[in-house]
């Protein structure tokens, strides 16, 4: 397949075109666990307005920017800045805030400044997430089940949101340094938008590829949470950020969760009578806790949710 290729999402709304638009989806998420969209729906002026506010973020003194910091400067919520503040150190500063559910809304982790920050996030993660729900029944038709399956199967209308602000400075020497080392997201999908070069993904054979920036396009990651309802169908994907010497790269990565009372397990639609699940029944809460706190996972975290370990690395 055409690798690198966006998909266009305008032509699903188009009956002589969404057939093939399905097509180009479902033989991603079988073979590359990602891929791009452009004509998504989510409005370019909202775009730049979301990179305008992270650039304004970024740009604020250490000290400002440190009155949204999160404890311990890593993993959920607030400021944090992994090239001073963690071990390993990684070569990026972030901004974490969650989006959804509304309850869980900590508003003392959302800059005051840019004053538009609020009302920017709003917009886009409303934009994604609506995104987020018609790639869901895309997917769920294309694996034969209903279209509401994946989004009822990760809660409806509780499931989480969060945003991520990357930005990865210059570095002097990145063959020794990664903005992010290699994972998989741990939820459902991830939609980013990325400025800049420096996103790799795991091709099936190990090696990595770039995933090249294109304009106004956003980027499309399956995450553990797809590959465990689906069991195995579709792979999450692994993936990394590298960091340059010259610029500074910036992501912006809108994470769907499941809800944290969600059961998950695979669809027995999906489940070979004679092969059995993959994995086991979880609620959502507990893998979202396995995490480590350093969120360095030496091994796919997956594999602990396994049956017998029938699934291998
Ligand atoms: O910056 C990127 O391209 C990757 C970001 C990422 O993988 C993440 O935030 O989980
Ligand atoms: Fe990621």
């Amino acid at each position: 397949m055409a690798t690198f290729k966006p998909i266009d999402l305008s032509g699903l709304i188009d009956e002589r075109k969404a057939s093939s638009i399905k097509a180009q989806i479902a033989e991603a998420c079988e073979k590359k666990s990602y891929f791009q969209v452009i004509n998504h729906g989510v409005p370019i002026e909202i775009m730049e307005e979301l990179r305008e506010v992270g650039h304004k973020f970024f740009d604020l003194s250490k000290e400002e920017k440190l009155a949204v910091a999160g404890k311990p400067y890593i993993g959920a919520e607030g400021y944090g800045n992994s090239m001073i503040l963690t071990e390993p150190k990684f070569w990026r500063e972030f901004l974490e805030v969650r989006i959804l559910p509304l309850s869980e809304r900590r508003y003392k982790y959302w800059p005051q400044q840019p004053a538009e920050f609020r009302e920017t996030v709003e917009k886009y993660s409303a934009a994604v997430l609506d995104l987020t729900h018609r790639l869901l029944a895309v997917m769920s038709e294309n694996l034969g089940l209903k279209p509401t399956y994946l989004r009822n199967a990760m809660g409806h209308t509780e499931t989480q949101q969060n945003i991520v602000f990357q930005c990865y400075p210059p570095c002097p020497e990145p063959e020794n340094n990664f903005g992010l080392h290699a994972h998989s997201d741990i939820g459902g999908i991830s939609i980013l938008m990325q400025q800049g070069e420096g996103l790799q993904v795991a091709a099936e054979d190990g090696t990595w590829e770039l995933v090249p920036p294109y304009p106004n396009a956003l980027v499309v990651n399956l995450a553990d949470q797809i590959e465990i309802i689906t069991n195995g169908r579709y792979k999450s994907a692994q993936h990394r950020a590298i960091v340059n010497r010259q610029g500074t790269r910036r992501s912006y990565v809108t994470f769907y969760h499941p809800a944290m009372d969600q059961k998950m397990f695979p669809a027995p639609q999906l489940v070979d009578a004679k092969v059995g699940p993959l994995y086991r029944e979880f609620f959502y809460k507990e893998y979202w806790h396995a995490l480590p706190a350093k969120r360095v996972i030496e091994k796919r975290l997956i594999h602990s949710f396994a049956i017998n370990n029938s699934v291998s690395s």
